[in-house]
């Protein structure tokens, strides 16, 4: 199964597929810089490690059960064509279909600093032109090294303007979630999600005692999780994305997902979306294509 995509995509040394206990291939990437891994199903970064740090950066939920449809819990969900529940659909998924279904290696490649370069393409089928009826190519390339380089390219290869919702969902691995803090947001805007659907302006920077789901809109710029007890910072930089999601469960809604790990994994993840999401949805003209690029970095203090 992982024969010829290993001959054609596998970099000796750097990068190689293998396939996981459910049946699933896992593309496993680990040289000088850094480690992680990507289920080819959905293009979802399971993990990612610098070389430099003793902990993960990516939380990946000791209970998730990967599982062919299904999406995991942790990494880097892609959400598209839309972000949270569709405008008019029930029936469709949250967060859209492309994190639950196949794509394909389209290239491989090592860049001149060592780190590792991936592209996926999300595999067209009768599931996704159910839900989504527009010709387009979706592209996923994941640069791993020292950094986490994220590029999600959209490019629209029919006749007519579609609009899209999208985000990369990245869950970061942190010490306690009451222990950290997330800067970069303050004096903007946020739709907050808990307790109804309010306009509110963020007073400083953020911290968590309680679930916290919101969705910051026309924020463009870089976001830090602040752990002094890991010793670290997180930075998270982007292009393309004008909404920023941050969001933890807590544990009356962790402890309903099921999924967050035993018993208190949900402490230990906190998620800083980059989004394109209500009004910072995206109108992706026929013939043109949009790119949202994340870069990931862990700095020790
Ligand atoms: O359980 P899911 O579909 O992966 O979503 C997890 C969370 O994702 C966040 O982006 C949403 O803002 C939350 O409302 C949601 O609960």
């Amino acid at each position: 199964m992982t024969t010829a995509l290993n001959s054609q995509f596998g970099i000796k040394g750097q990068l190689v597929f293998n396939v996981d206990a459910s049946g699933l291939i896992v593309a496993e990437i680990d040289n000088a810089l850094g480690r992680a891994s990507l289920c080819l199903q959905g293009a979802h970064l399971m993990s990612w490690q610098p070389k430099s740090q003793a902990v993960p950066v990516v939380w990946l939920s000791r209970d998730t059960k990967p599982a062919v449809g299904k999406s995991i819990r942790g990494g880097a969900p892609v959400c598209w064509p839309w972000f949270g529940a569709h405008a008019s659909e029930a029936g469709f998924p949250g967060h859209g279909f492309a994190r639950t279904v196949p794509w394909r290696v389209i290239e491989s490649g090592s860049e001149p600093d060592g780190a590792t370069r991936l592209t996926l393409r999300l595999v067209p089928s009768d599931k996704t032109r159910a839900q989504w009826l527009h010709e387009c190519n979706v592209d996923l390339t994941v640069i791993v090294g020292e950094t986490l380089r994220m590029e999600m390219t959209t490019e629209n290869t029919g006749a007519t303007n579609f609009v899209i919702g999208e985000a990369l969902h990245t869950y970061f691995q942190i010490s306690d979630i009451g222990a950290i803090r997330v800067t970069g947001l303050e004096g903007t805007e946020y739709w907050d999600k808990v307790g109804g659907s309010n306009l509110r302006r963020q007073d400083g920077a953020i911290t968590f005692n309680s679930e916290v789901d919101r969705v910051y809109i026309n924020t463009g710029s870089e976001c830090v999780i602040h752990d002094d007890k890991l010793a670290r910072r997180i930075h998270i930089a982007k292009s393309g994305s004008q909404s920023t999601v941050v969001w933890t469960p807590w544990v009356e809604k962790a402890n309903k997902m099921g999924d967050m790990g035993q018993p208190d994994g949900w402490r230990e993840m906190v998620c800083v979306e980059s989004v394109n999401a209500i009004e910072n949805v995206v109108t992706v003209a026929a013939g043109t294509r949009h790119t949202m690029i994340v870069e990931y970095r862990a700095e020790s203090v």
